[in-house]
């Protein structure tokens, strides 16, 4: 055999060995996880219903750090909040890229950064909320969240029952039209709460990130929505033309008001007069829109559960109104309850390592779909006493309260993509938490058989909104009422 060959036959031999051994140690340390099918994984597996809860459980028999495989695509679960800081937190520089989620393109969420890889588009728009939505900044919002609140007390005296959750609804999508695009709403007709409840319809039918077939095979979205497998293609047709409508509406409408000098004080305008030659436009439209997108919903469904919470645990509720009455000490305890309750976002936003990474000996596959189960941590026992009982005063220090840690740190997220609305989030909570506490009485309501509310019921989706909604609200007394009639007509 000439040298060349024997070289050549040596260098593919090894070559071989040392694909088959790096091949057969990243399966032999992969992180455990319950046991899949051929080929297809844990396809059929994935629950339909309840993920994190699943997870949760599945956690219990393989451990805080799992790996699941869907089609060939690795999906890594962290149930524990330790490891959630250890890999999205410290080692930030890796763990902060999203991956490709074909659905929500096609429902035409782009270029909104909550969904960009770590990188120059993502870090301009995060760097634009960042600036208008900072700790110190959202002082200025106050006067916007008070008035909104007191409209929403109002509104909820006035109204029956069944109309709660929409005014809760427009409560939120109040402060963020003001804030976004200097706008107020004052009638049921107004666009931005069209376009709001369309959003919500659909992102309602999409499911949980990664929870359609379309994202593991793209080649899908080629096929008829009566095809097995492309479902959701149906909702793309109907909900991607109010998602665009969300990205241009907003911004046509300031520039308008711009050009005839009647533009209000908001995000998009400041930005606009920030605007430099050569700036891109998309990039603005994507951060306007991740303001409505990611701001509505979470905010809106987190006041929900305050309110079933308060409806399910009548005590809870007279301590809290005490608290707001008396005022002395200002503790913040309602808003905290609420946020850290059930979580709102319970699968986070997945994050996915832009390298191969090693964990605690375990292996985590460059490209892996990270998923940080919040809704399990809140029911980590080794952190929490009786985790699924209701007690707000778990959080508040000791001795008067139980010393745990505040949930709220883990509700927005990890590390570099930490939600960017948080400190708006928290003062838009607190102000209708107080308002309606100390305004409002909140009782359980009866079904037509008779039956009140036992608990909460979540239903599914990257934000989980509560699937039953009964309660009864009444002025806490006629001077509370006329409090609120006497602030909405000064
Ligand atoms: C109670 C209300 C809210 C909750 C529970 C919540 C929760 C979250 C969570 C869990 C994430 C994922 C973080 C991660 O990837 O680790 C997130 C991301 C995000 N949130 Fe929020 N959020 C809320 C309100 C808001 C508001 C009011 C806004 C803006 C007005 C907002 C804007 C965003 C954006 C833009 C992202 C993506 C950040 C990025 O990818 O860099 N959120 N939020």
């Amino acid at each position: 055999m000439s040298l060349i060959l024997y070289s050549f036959v040596l260098v593919a031999g090894t070559l071989i060995i040392v694909t088959v051994f790096q091949r057969r140690r990243r399966a032999a340390i992969l992180p455990p996880g319950p046991p899949g099918d051929p080929f297809i994984g844990h396809l059929l597996r994935m629950p339909s219903t309840d993920s994190p809860l699943v997870f949760h459980r599945w956690a219990q028999t393989y451990g805080p750090v799992m790996h699941l495989k869907v089609l060939g695509q690795s999906m890594i679960i962290l149930d524990s909040y330790q490891a959630a800081l250890d890999l999205l937190d410290k080692k930030g520089l890796i763990y902060s890229d999203r991956p490709k989620f074909t659905l929500y393109e096609l429902l035409g969420w782009t270029p909104d950064f909550a969904l960009l890889p770590y990188g120059t588009n993502q870090s301009i728009q995060r760097q634009m909320h960042q600036s208008y939505l900072s700790r110190h900044k959202i002082a200025d919002f106050k006067p916007t969240q008070t008035q909104e609140a007191r409209r929403l007390v109002q509104n909820l005296f006035e109204s029956p029952p069944e109309q709660y959750e929409r005014f809760m609804s427009r409560f939120v999508t109040g402060i963020i039209t003001q804030i976004v695009a200097g706008h107020r709403i004052t009638s049921d007709d107004d666009p931005y709460l069209r376009i709001s409840h369309s959003i919500y319809e659909t992102m309602a039918k999409t499911g949980p990130p990664g929870g359609s077939l379309i994202d593991f095979l793209p080649l899908l979205q080629h096929f008829p929505s009566w095809f097995p497998g492309a479902a959701h293609m149906a909702i793309v047709k109907t909900g991607r033309p109010t998602i665009r409508e969300l990205h241009e509406y907003p911004l046509r409408m300031v520039k308008e008001k711009q050009a005839i000098g009647e533009a209000m004080p908001s995000f998009i305008l400041e930005q606009l007069e920030k605007m430099q030659d050569g700036d891109d436009e998309e990039q603005l439209k994507g951060a306007a829109t991740n303001m409505f997108a990611a701001g509505e919903l979470t905010t809106w469904t987190t006041l929900t559960i305050f309110v079933l919470a308060m409806a399910l645990h009548p005590a809870a509720q007279a301590k809290a109104q005490k608290e707001i009455d008396s005022i002395v000490g200002n503790t913040r305890l309602p808003e905290k309850l609420c946020v850290g309750f059930l979580a709102t976002v319970p699968l986070g936003m997945p994050h996915c390592p832009r390298e191969d990474d090693m964990y605690c000996g375990m292996f985590i596959p460059k490209g892996s779909i990270v998923f940080a189960n919040i809704r399990a941590m809140g029911l980590d026992e080794s952190v929490y006493s009786d985790p699924t009982s209701f007690r707000p005063e778990r959080y508040l220090p000791q001795p008067a309260g139980g010393g745990e840690p505040n949930f709220s740190n883990v509700a927005f997220g990890f590390g570099r993509r930490i939600c960017t609305g948080r400190y708006l989030a928290d003062q838009s909570l607190w102000i209708a938490i107080a308002s309606i506490l100390a305004t409002c009485t909140i009782i359980n309501a009866a079904d037509e058989n008779g039956n009140t509310m036992s608990g909460i019921t979540m239903n599914d989706g990257l934000i989980s909104h509560p699937s039953d909604f009964r309660c009864v609200i009444s002025p806490r007394s006629p001077e509370a009422k006329a409090l609120i009639q006497m602030f909405n007509s000064s």
